[in-house]
């Protein structure tokens, strides 16, 4: 039986803007999304049939509520094939922490499952089957960095804004997505999204770090006033900007200096053990 191994990795938001509710319940968004080196493994063995699902982490669920599972039904229904897969699933991201680590493994076992099952599906179809799933698999399977508008499926790929160093510190908060776009405040101003893409276009990371913003940061900080103090610990030890990735509760800074990022590291350690140097990719 053929094997497959995948690292799959974290994204974060350098910008959320949330444009309006529609109809479905789903919200518009215009956000410009970053792959990151943090990653968990994923193992993948063919199987007779049914689905199996290990994993190193308890919060991580091993039946139909896994996104890895549903991205295997999903594939089964397009294809119209009834073969199995077995999925170790070695933990690193943050569960529920606005890093898409669940979204990013079900991409993976999308991806797998076209390469075991020898499918030969196109990007495209395997980004539709994403989206089927969750609004953030479609990025998830492409990577790199990319703005998405829609409900965050509809992608165009920008200029790599590669190797920068990235501080990650999740303070153990778990915040689920839907409850994150509940506490909107719909009326702020429009982020700067133009003067972002500007910024990574002339890979000036000063710039894009003045541009981050994330619309669902006030009302969380609101109820998490930590996530403040951790952004606060990341500027005052050298970053030149910090934000609450996605729906949070995590926080990433951006570091021109590695060792100022390396020593911030260190001192959040000492409260928060999810906190990890990282970079763009
Ligand atoms: C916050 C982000 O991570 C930013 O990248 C994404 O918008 C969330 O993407 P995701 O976790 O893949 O979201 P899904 O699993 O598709 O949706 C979870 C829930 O979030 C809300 N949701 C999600 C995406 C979106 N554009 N509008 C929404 O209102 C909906 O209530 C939905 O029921
Ligand atoms: N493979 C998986 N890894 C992590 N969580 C998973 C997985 N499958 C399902 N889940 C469940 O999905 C929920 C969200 O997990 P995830 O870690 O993807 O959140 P997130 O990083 O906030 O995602 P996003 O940024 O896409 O909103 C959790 O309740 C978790 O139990």
């Amino acid at each position: 039986m053929k094997e497959l191994i995948l690292n799959s990795h974290g994204k974060i938001n350098l910008s959320l803007d949330i444009l309006y509710k529609r109809d479905d319940e789903y919200h518009e968004i215009e956000s410009i999304m970053q792959e990151i080196s943090l990653k968990d493994k994923l193992t993948f063995k063919q199987q007779e049939k049914g689905i199996t699902i290990e994993t190193n982490s308890p919060q991580v669920p091993i039946d139909f509520h896994n996104l890895s599972y549903k991205a295997w039904e999903k594939m089964k229904l397009y294809t119209g094939i009834e073969k199995g897969i077995y999925i170790n699933i070695e933990k690193t991201i943050p569960v529920s922490a606005g890093l898409a680590g669940g979204s990013s493994n079900a991409a993976s076992t999308i991806k797998a499952i076209n390469h075991l099952w020898e499918l030969n599906l196109s990007q495209k179809e395997l980004m539709d089957i994403g989206k089927s799933v969750g609004a953030d698999i479609p990025f998830c399977i492409m990577g790199g960095t990319a703005i998405a508008r829609g409900i965050g499926e509809k992608l165009t790929s920008l200029k790599p804004f590669k190797d920068v160093n990235i501080l990650i510190c999740n303070p153990g908060i778990e915040i689920s997505t839907a409850y994150a776009y509940s506490r909107l405040n719909l009326n702020s101003e429009r982020l700067d999204t133009k003067g972002l893409i500007e910024a990574i276009e002339k890979g000036d990371i000063k710039e894009v770090s003045n541009c981050l913003g994330n619309k669902m940061e006030e009302a969380i900080i609101k109820e998490y006033p930590i996530i403040e103090t951790i952004k606060k610990t990341m500027r005052e030890n050298g970053a030149l900007s910090s934000l609450m990735s996605g729906s949070g509760s995590t926080v990433f800074g951006i570091f021109e200096d590695a060792q100022k990022m390396l020593f911030t590291k260190e001192k959040l350690l000492k409260t928060y053990p999810l906190t990890y140097c990282c970079k763009t990719i």
